[in-house]
């Protein structure tokens, strides 16, 4: 549907004026100290709140000054390379860590059984939930059906008026066990009816992890290995949490703070999300290195990768956005902790898969990309890979649709949505609400026939 051609030439005019009449003098953010993005020049975001779910290292303390150093990520307490170590390659972590990050402190043998028994016995959806809500207006924009499932969900419950914290936990629960329901049934219907592919919906199994419930329901013949399991299992880990300022989980806490519910908060941060500088950046890589590829013959060809890359610094190239995907971050400087483990199952999958030359293609990227993007740019802490920039390597090579990357996102995100939810409610009863500087100055009302 596009009936834009109807409006197309008053459209551009009023952008014109639309844009005209917006610009804002940059010299006034400075005189007012508006902190750009909400970040101080060095780089430190403004302080919004408290948070005890985690934490993000980027700086550490060297002869009293602070400098860059390689990131580390912390789930209440625990580092997440410990997390992953503790599973020794046998236990799932995803249901571990919703515990851990939920509910504040690692679950004992018998705190983790009844909490996996509860999101099985969630893991279920509405009578004709899948034909008349998921079927319908399939799209390739698998994060709008998600948001559009999880606003419709809301309707199909009955406690949707109550406020106490259990019925929000509940909610929360709920929505954690059906989201990779939500996603992968998305998937289906998009592929079924835009891409004359077959329609098959498995259901989950109460027995089985997060992620095997995943490749499950996603594969025609329900069939994955271990390794596929596990590797998608400490995706979902690393992905689950970041602190409070992220863009979804700074939105999770805003829309709390006005007292809506668990459905509209969860559905601003998906939307949040999917934000081509945020969690949509995975499938923007993707894209990305399509073109790539399709302008630079020899991925070891140092200079062509070079004058490509400033190309896109340059916007004049790819999606003219001037950007290079899955590089740089708010916070981290010298290396994002999920990217190496992410270039780590890279390492390990690459080889076994004949995909060396793609590799080799990531890996020059990374190198000149910093590089490339200091020429053009004001660099305070450093640019580097960040989790997106492997992540959709890594899930091509697990055999998973680019359209679901953004939503798998999602889909262990939503806990740390969900803890920091929690978190705003039992600890904050006002309302978020920053100032902005106004500029605008009263005009004499002009009557229509005067104007
Ligand atoms: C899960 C996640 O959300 S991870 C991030 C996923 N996003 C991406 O991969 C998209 C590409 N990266 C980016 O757009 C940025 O690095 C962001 C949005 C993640 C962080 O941006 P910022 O907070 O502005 O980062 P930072 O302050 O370190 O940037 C310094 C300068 O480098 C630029 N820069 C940072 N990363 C990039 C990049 N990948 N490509 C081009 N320029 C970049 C910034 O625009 C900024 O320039 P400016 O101040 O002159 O406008
Ligand atoms: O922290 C951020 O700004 C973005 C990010 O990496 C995340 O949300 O995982």
């Amino acid at each position: 549907m596009s009936d834009y051609a109807a409006i197309e030439k008053e459209a551009r005019i009023f952008t014109e004026e639309c844009v005209t009449n917006n610009r804002v003098d940059p010299a006034l953010f400075a005189k007012y100290n508006i902190k750009r993005g909400l970040r101080d020049q060095d780089g430190k975001g403004v302080l919004a709140g408290i948070t005890n779910i985690s934490r993000i290292d980027a700086f550490e303390e060297r002869d009293g000054k602070q400098v860059p150093c390689d990131g580390k990520l912390w789930y209440r307490g625990y580092n997440v390379y410990d997390l992953i170590r503790g599973l020794r390659g046998k236990r799932y972590a995803f249901e571990e860590a919703a515990y851990l990050l939920l509910l504040g402190d690692l679950p004992n043998e018998q705190q983790l059984e009844s909490f996996k028994e509860c999101l099985a016995k969630c893991r279920d959806l509405p009578t004709n939930f899948v034909r008349d809500v998921i079927m319908k207006a399939p799209s390739k924009d698998l994060m709008n059906s998600l948001t559009r499932s999880v606003l419709t969900l809301a309707s199909y419950d009955d406690d949707i008026g109550k406020s106490d914290l259990q019925t929000q936990l509940e909610q929360c629960i709920k929505l954690i066990s059906v989201f990779p329901m939500l996603a992968v049934y998305g998937y289906h219907a998009y592929h079924y009816y835009e891409c004359d592919g077959s329609m098959y919906i498995h259901r989950p199994r109460p027995e089985l992890s997060t992620a095997e419930n995943l490749l499950q329901m996603l594969r025609p013949d329900r069939q994955y290995t271990d390794l596929e399991a596990h590797v998608l299992d400490i995706a979902l880990l690393l992905h689950m949490e970041h602190g409070g300022g992220n863009n979804s989980t700074f939105t999770t806490r805003v829309v709390t703070s006005s007292g809506s519910d668990t459905y509209s908060v969860i559905a601003a941060a998906l939307s949040s999300l999917k934000g081509p500088k945020h969690g949509g950046a995975n499938i923007k890589v993707m894209h990305m290195m399509d073109d790539v590829r399709a302008h630079v013959a020899d991925p070891t060809d140092e200079d062509a990768m070079r004058d490509y890359l400033r190309k896109i610094v340059d916007r004049q190239a790819f999606d003219q956005k001037g950007l290079i995907y899955g590089m740089g971050h708010a916070v981290y400087s010298l290396s994002d902790p999920r990217a190496v483990v992410f270039k780590n199952f890279v390492h390990q999958l690459a080889d076994a898969k004949g995909r060396d030359r793609d590799f080799e293609y990531y890996n020059t990227i990374e190198r000149l990309a910093p590089q490339v993007i200091a020429e053009k740019r004001h660099i305070y802490k450093g640019v580097s890979a960040n989790v997106d920039f492997y992540s959709g390597f890594v899930y091509d090579m697990l055999g998973i649709p680019v359209e679901l990357y953004t939503p798998i996102f999602a889909v262990a995100r939503i806990v740390g949505w969900s803890a920091h939810r929690m978190e705003e409610l039992v600890n904050m009863d006002k309302i978020i609400r920053p100032a902005y500087q106004s500029i605008m100055v009263p005009r004499e009302y002009v009557p229509l026939q005067d104007r």
